[in-house]
């Protein structure tokens, strides 16, 4: 029998408005083990769904349900923050906090009273992503990569079971995005990630599911897998800008690479999810037009 706590989260028909703005729109979903990917244009809704799966933000309708607490009543909104992490997209950093003075500054918010034991609590966070020995350092010294690791420690202070990563990976270059996905992969083995990005690559290298956001609605939700194959048969390459394609860009080759309804003869190529999620979009506003 299937039951509300199968799931460590079951989001049912939440919308909500800033005024005449529909940032969600009935949108429902449940989260597994492992990382959910969250893409979607800017403005689709994505950190709005975040805030909220946060408990942070309480949408105007709809239920949610934190591994069976409803974070919309008094008793059920504190077990389930007792269960969540956050990585907000500005995790409001005091730069000149040392490491371990802010993410101890987030465990005092978590309500961790005791000192010895909280102290306990914010290294074993900071040994978890690998800061232990810069843990003195202050956070305006401190690389991006090395600043997400903080913000990402602040997220694991009281071991939740479900993280909430808002674009974790903005302004990371590409050996520190890989080392911060690779972490994320590995805590992800036992918990259940909500990851919000623009990156694609992403989603292929951590993502066992991926639900696309649109004008505060589901678009898709199933595997990179599935997403990707959204655009197979449709992604090709030509010396020449394809009018008629849904997306079509000069490639560093100096061939040109479409996206849409190939021509008689088109020289099809594999998709990235990249392709997928664009057909995707372009479909849906191109329904919309
Ligand atoms: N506090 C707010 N007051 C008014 N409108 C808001 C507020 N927060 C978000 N919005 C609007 O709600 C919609 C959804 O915004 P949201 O920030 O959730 O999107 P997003 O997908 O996270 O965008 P991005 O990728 O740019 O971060 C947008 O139209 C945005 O302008």
């Amino acid at each position: 029998m299937t039951t509300s706590t199968d799931f460590a989260v079951r989001a049912t028909g939440l919308s909500l408005r800033y005024g005449r703005t529909v940032a969600l729109d009935d949108v429902s979903f449940t989260l597994g083990t492992g990382v959910t990917g969250l893409l979607g244009p800017n403005g689709a809704g994505k950190t709005t769904l975040l805030r909220i799966v946060a408990t942070a933000v309480t949408p105007d309708s709809g239920n949610l349900r934190i591994f069976g607490h409803d974070p919309l009543t008094g008793s059920g909104r504190l077990a389930a923050r007792r269960r969540i992490g956050y990585l907000p997209q500005d995790p409001g950093f005091h730069r000149s906090f040392t490491a371990f003075e802010f993410v101890d500054y987030v465990a005092i918010l978590k309500e961790l009273t005791d000192r010895r034991s909280r102290h306990a609590e914010v290294r074993r966070a900071l040994d978890a992503v690998g800061l232990s020995d810069r843990r003195g350092d202050r956070i305006r010294t401190l690389s991006g990569g090395s600043r997400q690791r903080v913000a990402l420690a602040a997220a694991l202070v009281g071991d939740p079971d479900v993280l909430i990563l808002d674009e974790p990976t903005v302004g990371l270059d590409p050996e520190q995005r890989m080392r911060f996905r690779e972490l994320v992969a590995e805590i992800a083995e036992e918990r259940t990630v909500l990851l919000s990005t623009h990156q694609t690559e992403d989603v292929t290298s951590l993502c066992r599911e991926v639900i696309v956001l649109d004008h505060g609605g589901v678009r898709f939700s199933g595997s990179p897998a599935d997403l990707t194959a959204l655009a197979s048969g449709r992604v090709w390459t030509s010396s020449e800008r394809e009018p008629n394609a849904l997306v079509s860009w000069r490639t560093g080759t100096g061939l040109f690479r479409h996206v849409g309804d190939p021509p008689p003869g088109a020289e099809l190529i594999d998709p990235t999810l990249e392709d997928g999620y664009l057909t995707l979009v372009d479909l849906a506003a191109a329904g919309a037009r």
